[in-house]
């Protein structure tokens, strides 16, 4: 999933003006570029979504081309946070590659002018020419403000834009007044002192000046707070929410899983008999049938629990819900050395590491930035989940407990997920007792977002997102490894004479015997130990691996059974908890490694968690395999 989430490459424009985005976090800056540019970057409804710089381009009315800046949004001027520093620097023109913005276009929360207004003024005294964009009007009206965009604009000395960045409202007039010469030169030098204090009366003045100096009534989302953040109630809905997810993943995928099971089992049946008995037959069959048929269609029977995973989570992220889920996480987060900040990351960190990665850039305090990108590999990334929905249809039976309200298999997706968070609730919890700074107390601080009810087109989109960096990885890595792994099972032939199937005696067949000396003590075979060095690339790539593997040491019959069947008869349930554990804990792919290098700087960290994850990984499935080979012995 890595696609996503790399640093943008920003090479040096010297030719055209460029704009920037600037503004409070959550005020729709990234909603705006979107739909200035024509691009998708991500949305989401709470502070701290876009934590890097993003370029994109826009025409003007007059058909002039622009560059734009997407920005992490900033409280202030004074940085305290990676994002923050992202924004602090461009503006200042200290941005590496980057040159300082020609323009700066200001979004304003129409609902929170008190706030947002006191950045307007201070990257005023910037003394960079400027526009202002009065986003979210369609909120402000809707709770009875009554703004006046040219009052405000004469307050301020800037022009003022009504915009509605979700509607589109109000782009033809920004992109109108681009054109506007005059709004390129340099304003007048602001005179006011820079003193945030002063800024604030100001900002008095100018609400009073609007008449919108009056206290807001209770909204709606505050009553909804009343509930869903009560001490009692709220943690206990949060539990419910998160189990419903994962009965959810089990229970509506289970159709659209058979359907992709039954054709990609049709299409192999189909392929190998009409190669039969032709030139074909042979390597190139078995290329076509047990390569790519067998090891792709093993995946790709995966994406409908990816899908159902991700529709939930972007329910989570558009609706407003995911910092409160933080606030009400605060207290249990402390008690290991974190706070709710570092919630956000860890949940980004279910979809992929790398997002949950870089998002740590909103943590302002450099140890718990540390321990929360130490830790995010212990978050079930979707890219383990096809490799514990293998094992799971595998080894555990279908049943309904309870009356029918709970699932097994759900119930054990959802223990395995909970046995990541305790690995990582234990880690930080050890590293708060080996550090000094992390048994300091630290209040949040964090923005609770109004409630919005998320927009149909907004989930749709990036569900199709997500189909597509799944549909891509299977397409891409996971086909080239899985093709790799085949030819590497296939060649040499096997000897005359031989007792075993052919795999036996491939290169394949000698790495994994080699491995499957270090993995011996877990209880995992040789077609185990191999399929794991594929899996470090691309962890799916360990259930299509398993699929080749199989497809080429099953004889006759054997071969045409689906792999959840294969290893059901092939392994004991203690091999299967062994390594599923090891699942759990062991190091992220490459790629996430690669970023814990870029964000930190070094070698050091991700050296240090390769280690302990290898370590941690090694121990959990080594007492899984003996405990419970003792237990059911
Ligand atoms: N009703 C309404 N919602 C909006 C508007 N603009 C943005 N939103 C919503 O506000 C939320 C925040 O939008 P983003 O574009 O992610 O905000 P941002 O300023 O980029 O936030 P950060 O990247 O965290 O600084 C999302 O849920 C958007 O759908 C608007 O004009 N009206
Ligand atoms: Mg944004």
């Amino acid at each position: 999933m890595s696609g996503a989430c790399k640093e943008s490459v920003i090479h040096i424009h010297p030719a055209g003006p460029l704009l920037a985005l600037v503004g409070n976090p959550n005020c729709g800056k990234t909603a705006l570029f979107n739909r200035l540019t024509g691009s998708r970057q991500k949305v989401a409804n709470y502070a701290g979504v876009t934590v890097e710089r993003k370029e994109g381009r826009l025409k003007t009315a007059a058909g002039k081309v622009l560059r734009l800046l997407d920005l992490p949004g900033t409280y202030s001027l004074y940085p305290r946070s990676p994002d923050e520093r992202v924004t602090c620097e461009v503006l200042a023109g200290r941005a590496r590659g980057e040159k300082r913005p020609d323009l700066v276009v200001c979004v304003l929360d129409a609902t929170n002018l008190r706030r947002n207004l006191r950045l307007v003024l201070a990257v005023q005294r910037l003394g960079l020419p400027m526009v202002v964009a009065l986003n979210m009007a369609d909120l402000a009206a809707r709770r009875g403000l009554q703004i006046d965009p040219e009052a405000l604009g004469r307050a301020l000395g800037v022009p003022v834009l009504r915009t509605v960045a979700t509607q589109g409202e109000g782009l033809d007039a920004l992109r109108d007044l681009l054109d506007r010469r005059e709004l390129w030169d340099l304003p007048a030098p602001v005179e006011t002192p820079a003193d945030g204090a002063q800024d604030q009366a100001r900002v008095n003045a100018i609400l009073q000046q609007l008449g919108l100096d009056r206290d807001t009534p209770e909204l709606p989302s505050d009553r909804l707070d009343r509930v869903l953040l009560h001490p009692i109630v709220g943690p206990l809905l949060l539990t419910l929410l998160l189990f419903g997810l994962f009965q959810a993943v089990y229970s509506w995928a289970e159709a659209p899983m058979g359907w992709i099971e039954a054709g990609s089992a049709w299409l192999g049946e189909q392929a190998g008999a009409a190669l039969q008995g032709t030139a074909l037959d042979g390597w190139p069959r078995s290329l076509l049938v047990d390569g790519l048929i067998a090891g792709v269609g093993g995946v790709l029977v995966f994406l409908p629990q990816i899908l159902i995973l991700f529709f939930f989570i972007l329910l989570l992220e558009e609706s407003g819900y995911l910092p409160r889920a933080a606030y009400l996480l605060d207290r249990l987060m402390g008690g290991v050395g974190l706070s709710g900040r570092s919630f956000i990351p860890l949940l980004s960190s279910f979809a992929c590491a790398i997002p949950g990665i870089m998002a740590t850039r909103s943590i302002a305090n450099p140890r718990d930035r540390l321990v929360t990108i130490l830790i995010s590999p212990l978050m079930t990334c979707s890219a383990r989940l096809p490799v514990y929905a293998l094992l799971i249809g595998a080894f555990v039976p279908q049943r309904e407990l309870l009356g029918g309200w709970v699932e097994l298999q759900g119930l054990v997706l959802f223990a395995l997920y909970g046995a990541g968070i305790l690995g990582a609730m234990a880690v930080a919890w050890l590293l708060k007792r080996f550090t000094q700074s992390g048994r300091q107390v630290r209040p949040l601080m964090m923005e609770l977002p109004a409630y919005h009810w998320p927009s149909l087109r907004a989930v749709a989109l990036g569900l199709w997102q997500r189909a597509q960096i799944f549909l891509r990885r299977v397409g891409g890595v996971i086909l080239t490894l899985t093709l790799l792994l085949w030819l590497l099972s296939s060649f040499p032939a096997a000897p005359a004479g031989a007792t075993q199937p052919p795999i036996y005696y491939s290169v394949a067949g000698w790495i994994g015997r080699g491995l499957a000396l270090i993995f011996e003590p877990l209880g995992f075979n040789w077609q185990i130990s191999l399929a794991l060095v594929p899996g470090m690339a691309a962890r799916e790539v360990v259930v299509s691996a398993l699929g080749t593997v199989y497809a080429l040491s099953a004889a006759g019959e054997e071969a045409a059974q689906v792999l959840s069947g294969l290893i059901a008869a092939q392994w004991g349930l203690p091999t299967a908890f062994s390594l599923l554990a090891w699942f759990v804990f062991a190091p992220q792919c490459l790629s996430t490694l690669a970023a814990v290098r870029r964000e930190t700087g070094g070698y050091k960290i991700p050296a240090l968690m390769l280690a302990y994850l290898f370590a941690l990984a090694y121990a959990a499935a080594f007492l899984t395999y003996r405990i419970s080979g003792w237990l059911l012995g």
